[in-house]
């Protein structure tokens, strides 16, 4: 991984002096870099870069996966990292709450953290796994193309509040999730502003020529209503295609699909439908009615009776009432909102019904993402604009209580002393709202709920008189002198994050959000059965159905009450997200704009409130790991016992003394240190890093040299395997008197045997030295390579026994082992000859033609010459570097002449083996050319005689050395010589 430089402070605790003008001033130099990301602690700030930024790969997951987030570049992966690792490691459950103004980047960032979550599961490939990460993305097509319109702020913004819970197994896998949708902007299915649109599902729909279209009556080139003047484009009718794919994937049937895309058709019929009184006063319905009342599945009738009039239940009587052209236009918009309303909220439902967690599936766990409004303040605010700022309150309320408190807790909890900061609380405000009986939404239904009709105006009188007096409360009533607020009009509340004025106007209507009862009824009478679906209210009786529903400020404030009450029993993390501009462009940055958010999102209030007690706080094995290289009392080891003390160690090495030390965490109070920390740890890095990439280059040629080795083992091991399958074949040729035999189907048993002996001696020089073709073999005198002649008489006589080397002290086969073992230390100590790798007793054949018996030594760099007694050193040591070759009989005679062309005798010597083998010759040519190797670089020479007889130096002259013909009588010495000519006698060389 590549570290980027870090432009700025990656963590507004940073900031040396924490101004809103320093703040600032780092958001705009990293967002200048496209560091898009800042901490403030753990809550994430977020600028919306409005252009596509290299940093949300598979390569830049990775990056974050399982890495705490100090530890790398500020990033929404290391939010989404983070969540999953407190629901993985402690079983809790966690949120992500995003907030931020239209625009500033919110559901991308959502969607971000739901691709990260999707994609860092423990299992890959695990069939419904893969499916749930597919639908809880696919969803988000369905919910943006019924719930997103483009707006002045944002080509794509989210007309209404979602929180999404995505539930995990135990290993932490997603298996299934919710969605709750809030106050979808339904005024806008019948008023757009300028250069606004509708929701996006109406364009889709008329972008392409589709059966609906075509069944309906409508054309992609015609002008309707609720359209506005925005027309359909090639981008719609792709993501018609998207949005209908995604329905398959979740699993929708055709046929709902098809009733969903009709009751947007006879939505943007609806709008169409026009309205005209004859002379007698009788209102005519005119426009498309036949299209739209196929695309709802109504009957005419129906559909023109309840745009027509209404029938109300009075005491007990049914009494039907005609609509004037005005109440007739306003039930037409009131069906066309609340028709398309229902659809949206039934599709969420219907989604939901596709990602339930199956039963018998265990979610335990959750993670909720909350992507939902900011905080709105218009030129006229009105009863949405209140809805989305209480929402506001509350999630702030919401993150005063969670962070301040979780921070007090902490304290608490760590017996560190603090003194409480100040800081705004909220709930006063809340309360202004909420309160019963008091507040305003309960104000408000006191007036829906009157008797008499009551007016928006006397709404604001009613409100004036129960608030006069709150300080966040007031209006041009209460206040005569500020001419800002409309007389009669307008009411402000001042909010936490500024004050906002509202207009009174349409709050009653909205607050009521009554439907009447015969467009329910004419809804349930669909044939669509979806729409049917949608609306079981309109299947009640009439007369049982005069109490009023709820008013939708009260259904506001219950469902954020409960959305509060989820997200507070779960572990909160935040993304601030910030809009660098208006025109939605990239590299633009308006600071008024941007100040105005820092402002009202409460950022540099948060940063104190995160400084005031401490800048950072920080587990003593996570601090430990990340500065233990700053000391050397800690580095690579402390040698105590606790984390806590190798901190306490380091930090009085450091000499920092503005900490305290908590019983899990350490408390640092001033950015400063952090700084310092950071710097001398950057520092040190590169050193550190050499060294690793030592270590491992180290690490990765062992490994190389073991595989190497192992297919060395393999390969002998075949050989072997090859051989002793030839010599069977010799074998069992010789017994039935083929093959081999065959040439010579007269031979002798003597000369089978002789063959059969002779092919054994080959085979037996052939493992010793490197192989050669066979044709080659009666030239045994060769050159082999160390390494192999050791392997090869290893596998060989090593199969059957173990190599001793060192047999002197052996006690089975000398007696005196234990004079030779101390005889040997002093040796060593005298001597500088290394370690033992081989001895044992010989018979020593000399230049006066003398025969010794002597003990042979082989030590890591020398070949010494025992006393057979005392194990002193007779002669000085002869290095092995000087050794020039290694004579040896093919037979099994223990002969072996060491020439040293620099002394003016070979050494020649016959072994004298234990009781319960063979042979030495082998493993003494293994040892000394195995050393000759590792100390010259270069291959020993070992000939192997194959005839009897060879050659030696003895005092300067060039002797034959031979083998007794095989009917010579048995003689008792081991050596005999005649004539220049030297006979070694192996039978009575044996010990
Ligand atoms: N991280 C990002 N990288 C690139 N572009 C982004 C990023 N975040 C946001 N954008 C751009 O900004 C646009 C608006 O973002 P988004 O829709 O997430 O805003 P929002 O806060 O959800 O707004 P609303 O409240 O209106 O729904 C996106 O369509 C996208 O073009």
């Amino acid at each position: 991984m590549t570290t980027q430089p870090e432009v700025g402070v990656p963590d507004f605790v940073l900031l040396d002096n924490l101004t809103t003008d320093k703040f600032i001033e780092n958001l705009h130099l990293r967002f200048q870099h496209n560091k898009i990301y800042t901490y403030i602690g753990e809550v994430l700030v977020s600028v919306n870069p409005y252009k596509t930024l290299d940093i949300y790969g598979a390569q830049h997951m990775a990056q974050y996966r399982g890495r705490e987030m100090f530890e790398v570049a500020p990033h929404v992966y290391a939010v989404a990292d983070a969540c999953q690792r407190v629901l993985r490691q402690q079983g809790r459950d966690t949120c992500v709450l995003i907030s931020g103004e239209s625009g500033a980047g919110k559901t991308e960032a959502s969607k971000f953290i739901m691709k990260y979550i999707a994609a860092n599961t423990t299992q890959v490939h695990r069939e419904y796994i893969d499916r749930v990460k597919n639908v809880l993305i696919q969803s988000n097509s369905i919910l943006e193309t019924f719930g997103n319109a483009k707006t002045n702020r944002n080509d794509n913004s989210s007309r209404f509040g979602k929180y999404m819970d995505i539930n995990f197994d135990y290993k932490g896998d997603p298996v299934g999730g919710h969605i709750s949708n809030y106050l979808l902007e339904k005024s806008r299915v019948v008023g757009l502003q300028p250069g606004e649109r509708n929701f996006h599902a109406f364009y889709q729909l008329l972008s392409t020529n589709n059966a609906y279209t075509k069944k309906f009556g409508l054309n992609s080139s015609a002008v309707y209503k609720i359209l506005g003047n925005e027309r359909t484009t090639a981008q719609d009718s792709k993501l018609y295609s998207l949005t209908n794919s995604a329905f398959n994937a979740l699993g929708f049937a055709p046929a709902v699909v098809d009733d969903i895309w009709s009751i947007v058709a006879g939505v943007i019929l609806l709008g169409e439908l026009t309205f005209s009184e004859t002379g007698e006063g009788q209102l005519v319905v005119g426009g498309p009615v036949r299209a739209c009342v196929n695309a709802l599945g109504v009957s005419e009738a129906a559909l023109r009776s309840a745009l027509g009039g209404r029938v109300l239940a009075a005491g007990g009587e049914l009494v039907s009432k005609d609509h004037s052209l005005v109440d007739a236009h306003y039930t037409r918009l009131a069906l066309a909102k609340a028709a398309y309303d229902r659809l949206f909220t039934w599709i969420v439902q219907q989604i939901n019904k596709a990602i339930e967690v199956p039963s018998g599936q265990w979610g335990g766990t959750l993670i909720g993402v909350l992507d939902i409004y900011g905080f709105e303040i218009f030129e006229t605010n009105s009863f949405e604009q209140f809805c989305i700022n209480y929402c506001n309150e509350k999630l702030q309320q919401l993150f005063i209580e969670l962070v301040l408190k979780q921070e007090q807790e902490e304290y608490a909890r760590e017996g560190i002393q603090w003194t409480p900061v100040a800081y705004f609380n909220n709930r006063i405000i809340c309360e202004l709202v909420e309160a019963p009986h008091q507040g305003i939404i309960a104000i408000m239904d006191e007036a829906c709920l009157n008797p008499t009709k009551i007016s928006d105006q006397q709404l604001l009188e009613a409100m004036d008189k129960r608030l006069s007096g709150h300080k966040h409360y007031t209006s041009r009533q209460l206040t005569p002198i500020d001419k800002k607020l409309k007389h009669g009009v307008d009411f402000r509340i001042t909010h936490y994050a500024g004050d906002v004025t509202y207009a009174i106007t349409g709050f009653m209507d909205k607050n009521k959000d009554s439907l009447w009862q015969d467009l329910k009824r004419l809804l349930h009478s669909s044939d669509v059965a979806s729409l049917r679906d949608m609306w079981p209210e309109g299947g009640t009786n009439i007369q049982k159905t005069s109490k009023r529903p709820p008013s939708a400020a009260t259904l506001f404030r219950s469902s954020m009450s409960a959305l509060v009450q989820g997200l507070q029993t779960k572990e909160p993390f935040y993304v601030r997200c910030i809009k660098p501009n208006s025109l939605q462009t990239p590299n633009t940055w308006d600071e008024q704009l941007v100040r105005h958010q820092v402002a009202y999102l409460g950022l540099v209030e948060n940063v104190r409130v995160r400084r005031a007690g401490f800048a950072s706080r920080q587990r003593y094995d996570r601090f430990l790991k990340r500065y233990k290289m700053l000391s050397q009392y800690t580095w690579p080891n402390f040698r105590g016992t606790s984390d806590r003390d190798a901190v306490m160690v380091l930090l009085r090495d450091l000499q920092v003394t503005d900490v305290q030390f908590g019983h899990t965490k350490l408390f640092i109070r001033s950015a400063k240190t952090i700084h310092g920390l950071e710097a001398a740890r950057a520092e040190l890095i590169p050193s550190i890093v050499v060294l690793l990439q030592k270590l491992w280059r180290g690490t990765i040629a062992r490994r190389r040299y073991k595989k190497m080795k192992a297919a060395l083992t393999i390969y002998n091991a075949w050989k072997r395997y090859k051989f002793r399958q030839y010599i069977s074949s010799l074998q069992s040729e010789l017994t039935r008197g083929r093959g081999v035999m065959k040439s010579w189907p007269s031979a002798p048993r003597g000369v089978a045997v002789a063959l059969i002996q002779g092919a054994y001696r080959r085979w037996r020089a052939y493992l010793v030295l490197k192989p050669v073709p066979r044709d080659q073999w009666h030239q045994l005198k060769l050159k082999i390579s160390a390494a192999s002649a050791l392997k090869s008489r290893r596998s060989h006589w090593g199969a059957a026994r173990l190599w001793k080397g060192d047999y002197l002290a052996d006690q089975t086969y000398n007696d005196k082992a234990s004079v030779y073992r101390s005889a040997l230390s002093s040796l060593q100590r005298s001597q500088n000859i290394g370690k033992a790798l081989f001895s044992c007793r010989v018979h020593k054949f000399n230049r006066h033609n003398k025969l010794a018996e002597r003990c042979l030594l082989v030590t890591t760099s020398a070949i010494c010459k025992l006393d057979a007694n005392t194990f002193k050193l007779l002669k000085k040591p002869t290095p092995i570097t000087e050794v020039g070759a290694i004579r040896v009989m093919s037979s099994e005679a223990q002969l072996v002449v060491v020439s040293v062309p620099s002394a003016r005798n070979d050494l020649v010597l016959g072994l004298v083996c234990p009781h319960d083998q063979t042979d030495l010759v082998g493993e003494l040519i293994g040892v000394l050319a195995n050393r000759y190797h590792m100390l010259t670089g270069s291959e020993a020479i070992v000939e192997v005689e194959s005839g009897a007889t060879t050659r030696c130096t003895l005092g300067g002259k060039h002797r034959a050395l031979q083998l007794p013909a095989s009917e010579h009588a048995p003689v008792q010495t081991p050596f005999t010589h005649a004539h220049n000519v030297i006979t070694y006698h192996p039978a009575s060389a044996r010990a």
